[in-house]
């Protein structure tokens, strides 16, 4: 006889108060894809972005980023200040000599046997122009060999980080915002060292330039910074333009990131296919698109705006000293030598503030990011692993007492009040209806997750005081959503992690999971590459790769071994295999296996059956389905299919 359903029926769904209503008379607002970005961060990073500030930090910004290139390369960075200075005296030099070399070539016009006076200033001009020539191509090669080793650090540093946040982070909206923000500060990481050199080397020759024209007339020089002032306050100010446009455009850009990545990945590849749902996804994209479009269009006229009037400003100051010079040398207050060398001063002035206020204000921008980088790499966005130091041995009594659960930012909690024991040599099933909580108690006892409230234990120590590592070393996990590695076959078992008998391990693991009849299959057994999309290696169907995962576990010499559903994919034969080599695996193991497949759990010592969250049920597995409830609902609901077979009829 057919057994009903017990459980309530999908037509109805809860509302917010737990209250149930029919579906269809309650309109519920469609969601929308919206990132929950942090914005307040970059809004107030922004703030940064004036005068003022750039004054303040730029020093800091500098200092920062020779001390990473320190830590990279001591002897590039000597070298490359050294050459900067050199390159910075030289300049002045060769402005002091123009002043003799106008005066030489000045009195040569009027008689021409004193050319040779010319000789030394013009040697000492055409010297210093061919070392800075020469000092600028060993500058830039030094750079050029500093750049990617600072970035490459960074990205080093950056990924260690994320590797030692709590599993938990990954729940928390902001941590993928904060590493995408990171890794932003990566890429332009490449650019500081360029960046800061440039301002050292515009900084030199301002100052080279400032000495030359206070010495020629005090009064050129501020009014030469007076002129560049409007071209700085416009470039700030449209740098500001553009970071605000970025800040607004994120969520837009996260959605087109997301959208690019479902459009051309293998895993759903076939689906957007045979769903005809490409259009669909591209018609989100373009709207997308769109908008930030229409955001970086606004960001532009604005800024083009702002830089105009800057730039008019600028042309009237500039008038105004040129001005100057002209009323002085017809004063006679200046020489035309001197007013020859204020030319070039000028110039080179010039050119200097160009510079200070141009790379000043990149370095800014990429100093901007490069915060997000460190505030990332020390504190892994706030997510840090931070727990205790005590090494455990292999477990021999795992337990959970009173343990609470609520993921990040969920308005419930998971796991309810939950009371769960396993000892080594134990095999224990948990079983239950989808979104019960089993997944979640498999991260908890394996300590991916930290208990809300009450206690995980390994003989005794809570799992909070345990060094993560160490008690990684004696978890072996199997996930619903089992990694696949591009590595070869060996490598997909070992995990980089070969056991003292080598091969001969790897294939005694392979045989608890039936991945040894895999082995066979592959073109160079254990060599074989699973990664045929990465590098040309072998494309294993998805039960096969189960067995690989499967025998992963197993290789792993770990105290505690956890299986979420580690036979979904697998063909009868395979599951037989595993299911009865398990009690040999227990031997000196503390094993927990979520399956759906109750039958399975007739070779546990022990099932527990999950409800929402609570464990209502306990017992050998006979015990539980000759008892009212949960476990004997569900194995009658699995054990009902011969009564719809065709001749029989419902009955
Ligand atoms: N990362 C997460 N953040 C917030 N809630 C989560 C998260 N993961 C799971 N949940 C919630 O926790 C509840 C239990 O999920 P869990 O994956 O533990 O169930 P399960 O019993 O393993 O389900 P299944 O049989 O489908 O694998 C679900 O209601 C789910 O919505």
């Amino acid at each position: 006889m057919p057994v009903s359903d017990t459980s309530d029926t999908p037509s109805k769904l809860h509302d917010e108060n737990g209250e149930r209503d029919d579906a269809s008379t309650t309109p519920v607002a469609e969601e929308t894809l919206a990132f929950d970005h942090p914005g307040g961060d970059s809004l107030e990073l922004a703030d940064l972005l004036t005068g003022r500030s750039m004054a303040r930090r730029l020093p800091s910004l500098i200092r920062r980023t020779f001390s990473l290139a320190w830590q990279v390369d001591r002897r590039t960075v000597v070298v490359l200040l050294a050459c900067q200075v050199v390159s910075g005296g030289s300049g002045a030099l060769g402005l002091f000599a123009t002043t003799q070399a106008f005066s030489a070539l000045i009195a040569t016009a009027q008689d021409t046997s004193r050319l040779s006076e010319a000789v030394p200033a013009v040697s000492v001009l055409a010297g210093t122009a061919g070392l800075r020539a020469l000092l600028g191509i060993a500058v830039q090669a030094l750079s050029n060999r500093l750049s990617p080793r600072i970035s490459r650090e960074a990205e080093f540093r950056m990924l260690e980080a994320a590797t030692n946040a709590e599993q938990a982070a990954y729940d928390h909206p902001g941590f993928n915002d904060r590493f995408d923000a990171a890794e932003r500060g990566v890429d332009v990481s490449r650019d500081m060292i360029g960046q800061s050199q440039n301002y050292v080397s515009s900084l030199a020759t301002l100052v080279g330039a400032a000495v030359v024209l206070a010495s020629l007339y005090p009064l050129l020089f501020p009014l030469l910074v007076l002129a560049a002032v409007p071209q700085a306050v416009a470039g700030i100010r449209g740098e500001r333009i553009t970071y605000l446009a970025t800040v607004a455009t994120h969520k837009d850009r996260r959605v087109m990131y997301m959208l690019r990545w479902h459009l051309i990945a293998k895993d759903q590849s076939d689906q957007v296919r045979t769903d005809t749902l490409a259009p669909y996804l591209l018609k989100k994209y373009r709207a997308s698109a769109e908008r930030v479009e229409a955001t970086s269009n606004t960001a532009t006229w604005k800024r083009a705006k702002v830089t105009l009037v800057g730039a008019a400003a600028t042309g009237l100051g500039t008038a105004l000293v040129w001005g100057t010079v002209l009323l002085l040398l017809g004063s006679g207050r200046i020489s035309a030598a001197a007013a020859g060398t204020a030319v070039f001063a000028l110039r080179s002035a010039a050119t200097g503030l160009q510079g200070l206020v141009g790379y000043g204000r990149d370095l800014l921008r990429t100093g901007l990011y490069l915060d997000d980088w460190e505030r990332f790499v020390n504190e892994a966005a706030g997510q840090r692993l931070d727990r205790g130091t005590l090494v455990p041995r292999r477990p021999k009594h795992i337990t959970l007492r009173q343990v609470t659960f609520r993921y990040p930012e969920a308005t419930q909690d998971t796991l309810h009040a939950v009371d769960f024991d396993v000892r080594q040599g134990e095999i224990v099933a948990v079983i239950g209806e989808n979104g019960s909580g089993k997944s979640t108690l498999m991260k908890l006892l394996s300590g991916l997750n930290l208990a809300t409230s009450g206690t995980v234990s390994w003989d005794g120590v809570n799992v909070a005081d345990l060094d993560p590592h160490a008690m990684w070393r004696e978890t072996s996990v199997v996930p619903q959503d089992f990694a696949r590695w591009p590595m070869t076959a060996r490598e997909n078992i070992t995990l980089g992690q070969p056991r003292p008998e080598g091969d001969r391990a790897v294939l005694r693991a392979a045989e608890t999971s039936g991945a040894d009849d895999v082995l066979t299959t592959l073109r160079s057994g254990l060599n074989t590459l699973l990664a045929r999309e990465w590098w040309g290696g072998v494309a294993l169907s998805p039960g096969q790769w189960q067995r690989v995962a499967v025998a992963r576990a197993a290789h792993r010499d770990a105290g505690l071994l956890v299986m979420d559903e580690p036979t979904s994919d697998l063909d009868p034969r395979a599951e037989h295999r595993i299911f009865t080599g398990l009690r040999a695996l227990a031997g000196d193991r503390a094993v927990v296996l979520v399956t759906h497949n109750l039958a399975n759990t007739s070779i546990a010592d022990r099932v527990v059956v999950m409800d929402q969250g609570h464990i209502v049920q306990s017992g050998t597995f006979h015990e539980l389905i000759n008892q009212t409830g949960l476990m004997q609902d569900l194995w009658r609901l699995q054990q009902d299919r011969d009564a719809y077979r065709p001749e029989g009829g419902r009955t």
